[in-house]
């Protein structure tokens, strides 16, 4: 479904600033993949998410998704196949706009017309049934200003949108992050429904540890722009988050450090 092979990404490269982020990073996702990408400050997970949504072109490797090269594809021809969605529940809707517009701009993203045709009665039909497995009452709600609702029932919003036109991949960038840890629950129970009605192949970056061992059905551990861990099956099964830490350390030669990690719930 996704590969990328030997992705490199050098920012500011042969200046005072240069910075590797990604150093000949491998990773093969198969369709229905759920991976949650973990790894200290500055591992470059990020910037993985980056280049495979085109925001970074990278410096060497390729990114192949469903069997295309899409490399060199911009990151507006890349958006009409990539859902994402980042910590900033502002970041993924326009507060100016409606629910049904916010969903029909989303629905009809890499599509030439947008907005200009008006939503039909199968888009609004549809918007509702989406938002009715939300189970956050906004189906009744569809004429109302994104910028009324609340952090959640945004970020909520911004992952049906990311999902509405089924993407060949969805990407989570600390999506739960800026949310109470209440809210954060239900934004996370409602994606893992989405993402399993729509069997959605995910990259989801977390810095909860425990989240990320009980998500989905890989876990890749970044450091300093490669991948040192990637876990799948009873191996996986088996680990606890004081192996994940153990292993971390194995592997770098560092003790695990990020400042908002989650160590509970192991
Ligand atoms: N646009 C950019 N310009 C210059 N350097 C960058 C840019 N984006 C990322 N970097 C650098 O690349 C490295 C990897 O950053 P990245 O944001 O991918 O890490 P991360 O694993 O997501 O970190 P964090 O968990 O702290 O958000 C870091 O050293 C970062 O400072």
């Amino acid at each position: 479904m996704l590969k990328l092979d030997n992705v490199h990404k050098i920012f500011h490269p042969g200046g005072v600033n240069e910075k590797v982020a990604l150093r000949g990073v491998t990773l093969h996702v198969r369709p229905g993949d759920v991976v949650t990408i973990i790894g200290s400050n500055g591992a470059g997970k990020s910037t993985l998410l980056n280049v495979v949504a085109g925001v970074y072109e990278v410096d060497a490797g390729k990114v192949i998704l469903d069997n295309q090269d899409i490399t060199r594809w911009p990151e507006h021809i890349r958006a009409a196949h990539i859902g994402r969605v980042f910590q900033d529940p502002l970041r993924g809707t326009a507060a100016s706009m409606t629910i049904e517009e916010n969903l029909a701009l989303a629905l009809r993203r890499g599509r030439p017309r947008r907005l200009r045709r008006g939503i039909t009665q199968a888009e609004r039909q549809l918007f509702k049934e989406r938002l009715a497995l939300l189970g956050l009452g906004l189906e009744d709600r569809l004429t109302t200003r994104v910028g009324l609702l609340s952090g959640g029932q945004r970020q909520a919003l911004t992952v049906l949108m990311a999902t509405i036109a089924t993407p060949k991949i969805l990407l989570l960038d600390e999506h739960t992050a800026a949310l109470d840890p209440r809210t954060a629950a239900t934004v996370m129970e409602l994606t893992e429904r989405i993402i399993a009605r729509h069997r959605l192949t995910t990259l989801m970056v977390t810095h909860n540890l425990a989240q990320a061992l009980h998500t989905g059905n890989r876990t890749v551990m970044m450091h300093e722009g490669r991948i040192i861990l990637d876990l799948y099956g009873p191996e996986r099964e088996k680990t606890t988050v004081a192996d994940l830490l153990k292993m971390f350390e194995q592997a770098s030669g560092n003790a695990f450090t990020y400042d908002r990690v989650l160590l509970s719930g192991s």
